[in-house]
């Protein structure tokens, strides 16, 4: 059984990943707010969650091990106080909260065992959940407040374990998040790599205290030697120049991070919604991106400084350099048509999740797409994604590799 964190590429064959089953969460979606929760529908629960299982099991059947987010922060609750302080920080993060509500989420939250806890964290607080007593009429009307419905807002995007944080190498890059809704996320991140007996010696890359956003969306591990990040809507160049530093200094095997700049919109939120790797030398790319990206190298100099330089070029040109191929075949989502890529791509055509070299899980949606990877030799596993799709996220998004072997 592999233990700790090794991940040295996008292709090696993948041991275990770190899941999160949608949960109530995803019942406490409103039209009103569906913006702010970074969604654009409302996913039908019990449908996505057999989704979801048809996902793991998928895995499972390739002999991944799966693990499950809401089992790592239980694991990593290693004491009363360390719960406490889950509790706390859980509140002081939760939005602007007044002394009675505090008190009464702390109740809420502390006459549950820790399972139920860490679900009830993620799925928010509707108000009429809370047990008010007393005598007084007043303490009745303040814990009602406004007509905001929520005491906490739920954590919907927690099934996106690609993005609060990323293992890179035998370490870990925990994110300060774009948005205020999902960088509550990275709580629990901090618990486990804090904490878990398993993963907390890991080396930490980043961390969520940075000023500046990173998304593990964003993060590709090319090679043991080198990272792509995306400049992205999510991701500021200032956070890749943090990373850099910590990941070439420190690490033991990564040299060279490309520096992907993407067009900053909704759709293209993140690298790997435009761009993964899904063998050696085989990458399915959004045939959009190619025309606006420009890619930088970053490096140490011999003082042991980032150096940084522009490439011109092709993006098959620069990835033959970078990764030492002879050749490199970039299959366009869609086929390349500018409406099958445009509605692939939105519902994440382009984001495969390599479990081997060659052998990648993908959306059944996405079947033109998908043949193109057939035809170019491709081993898919497809899996079914009518309620997952509309959280706008796929199979890589959707997963956080533990543990690989190396490439
Ligand atoms: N790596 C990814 O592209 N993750 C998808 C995240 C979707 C989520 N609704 C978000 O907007 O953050």
């Amino acid at each position: 059984m592999e233990t700790g964190i090794h991940n040295t590429s996008e292709i090696g064959r993948l041991k275990k990943v770190l899941l999160h089953r949608p949960g109530a969460e995803l019942e406490n979606l409103m039209p009103e707010y569906l913006e702010r929760l970074l969604f654009d529908d409302i996913p039908y629960l019990k449908e996505a969650q057999r989704e979801h299982d048809a996902f793991a099991d998928c895995l499972r059947n390739q002999g991944v091990e799966v693990v499950y987010l809401t089992d790592l922060v239980v694991g990593s609750l290693t004491s009363p106080e360390v719960r406490q302080d889950l509790i706390r920080q859980f509140l002081d993060e939760a939005g602007t909260l007044d002394e009675r509500t505090r008190g009464l989420l702390a109740d809420y939250f502390g006459g549950m065992s820790d399972k139920e806890m860490v679900s009830a964290m993620m799925a928010g607080v509707r108000k009429g959940q809370l047990r008010v007593t007393g005598g007084k009429l007043g303490d009745y009307l303040s814990a009602a407040g406004d007509d905001y419905p929520f005491a906490v807002d739920p954590l919907p995007n927690l099934y996106f374990t690609r993005d609060p944080f990323a293992t890179i190498g035998t370490g870990v890059s925990i994110h300060k998040m774009h948005t205020a809704t999902r960088n509550r996320e990275t709580l629990f991140g901090k618990f486990i790599f804090e904490h878990h007996p398993e993963y907390r010696n890991a080396p930490r890359w980043y961390d969520r205290g940075e000023t500046s956003s990173l998304e593990g969306g964003d993060i590709l591990v090319l090679s043991p030697q080198v990272l792509a990040v995306g400049i992205s809507q999510r991701t500021q160049e200032d956070s890749i120049d943090a990373l850099a530093e910590t990941v070439l200094s420190q690490s033991k095997t990564f040299r060279k991070i490309l520096a992907f700049n993407i067009p900053k919109t909704r759709s293209f939120m993140h690298l790997d919604t435009v761009f993964t790797m899904v063998d050696r030398d085989k990458f399915t790319v959004h045939p959009n991106i190619l025309g606006q990206l420009t890619v930088f190298v970053m490096e140490l100099d011999e003082n042991r400084r980032v150096k940084i330089r522009q490439e011109d070029g092709r993006l098959e040109d620069i990835l033959k350099e970078h990764l030492n191929l002879d050749r490199v075949t970039l299959i366009p989502c869609g086929e390349g048509s500018e409406i099958d890529a445009a509605r692939e791509q939105w519902s994440d055509g382009s984001n495969t999740l390599a479990i081997g070299a060659g052998e990648v899980v993908v959306y059944s949606r996405n079947y033109v797409t998908n043949r193109s990877l057939e035809e170019a030799g491709i081993r898919i596993h497809t899996i079914p994604s009518a309620e997952l799709s509309r959280g706008r996220g796929g199979p890589r998004c959707m997963s956080m590799p533990l543990w690989r072997e190396d490439p």
